[in-house]
């Protein structure tokens, strides 16, 4: 049974997918309410308000994965989470529309002064002059960022007769030609437009994107507008600027530390604010939850996920043709880390065929992962595997070949170092299942899974018999056997499997055997 822990307010509706999962225990609660040990969570539910520190992961020995049911993950540590091999996946579009509305929202709200109006009016007063506004229509939009959420505004705007401009520097030309907006340079935006609205994610480049120097080249009586991440925005600069009466005024929905505080751009009268609503709409609030609920069942049933932070993303269709290979990567990982039980500093995988059509980067990972399994005590999967080797001064390379050797695919891994270097190869045949086809330069053929046995041995008479004969007097049955050599009389290897694992004793028994140069067992799933 899984343990879910969904701290932070998630809306239960939206956890259905988990809820009505047999699988799943579900606790709805705060990391703190003690509604279940941390030790024991396997998957963690949040919004912005939990900060998933590395500390907190340390705490949490059994989580496999962390679902943000919104968009920013600035509040996880993914390079943490990823060393640890953690899951993190979010909802990247649940609540755009949402966010979009409530951004056009507050730019409307801050061109007509309506929340100063509103308070006014409360307060028993009736100042229409103090509130003389200006119109949207004909004036110049600047979008810094032209995501999801910058695309809806851009569309929204243009339908108020807004002209939009646009800097962002991962969007084509084309893109912005059929969203109808123009784009431009960040200085050009910053000398054009009426209002700016932010709209990217706080990244090293983003954290004060608009601070003292880039506002001082925006026109003279400019809104800015903030409903992305606190930070995108320099707020002590934002507070000078518009205390000069350079910047008219400015709409936030989001700040550097949440909630603010005593905080000098709460005291400005033509600051609007908001605590961090922009997603916080009962559709964009289901939307994301059943997302990610969606996503954490996904994972644990072993089906893809479409939305990690730390995994490459995959329709339904490659899964389902990457999910063989997979498989076998890892076995070869295991397969190659077992036979090969030396010191190793670089690991190559090589893809041929069917094989190398697919995301090859993702297969390297599951050899690695295989390939760890048995070697160092972090638990390692497709997420950390590259940190792990890298760390352990492994290098990995991948390649590409034309030669599949006669089959339709293979997966050909070397690992070397210390000047010795061995190699596997395998390949998928469709309706039949995963096979291995050389070891160490032994053309071989056997189905990786289950207890084996890899014998290297000198090629003489009575070694088979000999081994046979051990098995037979401890009751053991041989599953399947497969030999493999180069030349009469050489170098030659034999690949038992067996119904269980073979005991310390009988193994003790077979490498004292004649003409026996190494024995290792593998344990395959
Ligand atoms: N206030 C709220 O409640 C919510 C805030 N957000 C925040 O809104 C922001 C945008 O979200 P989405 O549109 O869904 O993200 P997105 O990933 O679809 O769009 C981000 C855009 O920013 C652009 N970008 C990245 N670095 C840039 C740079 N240095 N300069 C200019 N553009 C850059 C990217 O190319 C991309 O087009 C995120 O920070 C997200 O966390 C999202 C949802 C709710
Ligand atoms: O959970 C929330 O309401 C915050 C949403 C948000 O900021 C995001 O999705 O990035």
């Amino acid at each position: 049974m899984f343990q879910v822990l969904a701290a932070d307010s998630i809306k239960e509706q939206g956890l259905q997918p988990l809820l009505e999962w047999k699988q799943a225990q579900v606790y709805s609660g705060g990391i703190d309410s003690g509604l279940v040990s941390l030790e024991k969570v396997d998957a963690l539910l949040v919004r912005s308000a939990t900060k998933v520190t590395a500390e907190l992961l340390d705490s949490m020995p059994s989580l496999k994965i962390v679902g943000r049911a919104g968009v920013g993950v600035d509040n996880i540590d993914i390079t943490a989470a990823t060393k640890r091999g953690i899951v993190v996946v979010n909802a990247p579009d649940g609540n755009t529309i949402s966010t979009a509305e409530h951004t056009f929202a507050m730019m409307a709200a801050l061109m007509r002064n309506i929340p100063q109006a509103h308070a006014n009016v409360k307060s028993g007063q009736w100042n229409r002059n103090q509130f003389i506004g200006n119109e949207l229509y004909g004036k110049m939009l600047g979008i810094v960022g032209l995501g999801r959420i910058g695309s809806e505004l851009a569309k929204r705007a243009k339908a108020f007769g807004m002209s939009v401009k646009v800097y962002d520097p991962f969007l084509t030309t084309e893109r912005a030609e059929v969203l109808g907006v123009q784009l431009s340079t960040f200085d050009n935006v910053l000398q054009e437009a009426d209002i700016i609205s932010v709209h990217t994610p706080l990244t090293k480049e983003t954290n004060g994107l608009l601070n003292e120097r880039t506002l001082s080249k925006t026109k003279k009586g400019v809104y800015l507008l903030n409903c992305a991440r606190g930070g995108i925005i320099d707020e002590m600069a934002l507070a000078h600027f518009i205390e000069i009466g350079h910047v008219a005024g400015a709409a936030l929905d989001v700040f550097k530390v949440e909630p603010p505080g005593d905080h000098p751009l709460l005291s400005l009268d033509s600051v609007i604010v908001t605590p961090h609503l922009g997603a916080s709409t009962r559709e964009a609030q289901l939307n994301v939850a059943t997302q990610v609920a969606t996503e954490i069942r996904s994972f644990f049933e072993n089906k893809p996920v479409a939305n990690s932070i730390n995994l490459p993303a995959m329709s339904k269709d490659i899964y389902e043709k990457i999910q063989p290979f997979h498989q076998l990567a890892k076995q070869m990982g295991k397969i190659v880390s077992e036979c090969h039980n030396k010191g190793v500093n670089e690991l190559t995988a090589t893809y041929s065929g069917t094989a190398a059509e697919l995301e090859t980067s993702y297969l390297t990972k599951a050899l690695l992962a295989g390939f760890f399994e048995n070697r160092i005590e972090v638990k390692v999967n497709e997420v950390n595997a590259i940190h792990i080797a890298k760390e352990r001064g492994i290098m990995v390379g991948e390649k590409v070949t034309g030669n599949s050797f006669g089959y339709a695919n293979t997966v050909t891994v070397t690992a070397s170092g210390d000047g010795e270097a061995f190699t596997a190869r395998g390949t998928y045949i469709d309706h039949y299942g995963p096979r291995i086809v050389s070891l160490d330069g032994f053309n071989i053929d056997f189905h990786p899974s289950g207890n084996l046995l890899y014998i290297q041995h000198m090629d003489r008479p009575g070694v088979i018999g000999n081994v046979g004969r051990i098995l037979g007097d401890h009751d053991v049955n041989i599953a399947t056997m497969q030999v493999g050599r180069k030349e009469a009389g050489g170098e030659a290897i034999m690949v038992l499997s067996f119904d269980k694992p073979l005991s310390d004793e009988m193994l003790t028994k077979l490498e004292s055997l004649q003409d026996i140069v190494t024995i290792n067992t593998i344990t395959l799933s």
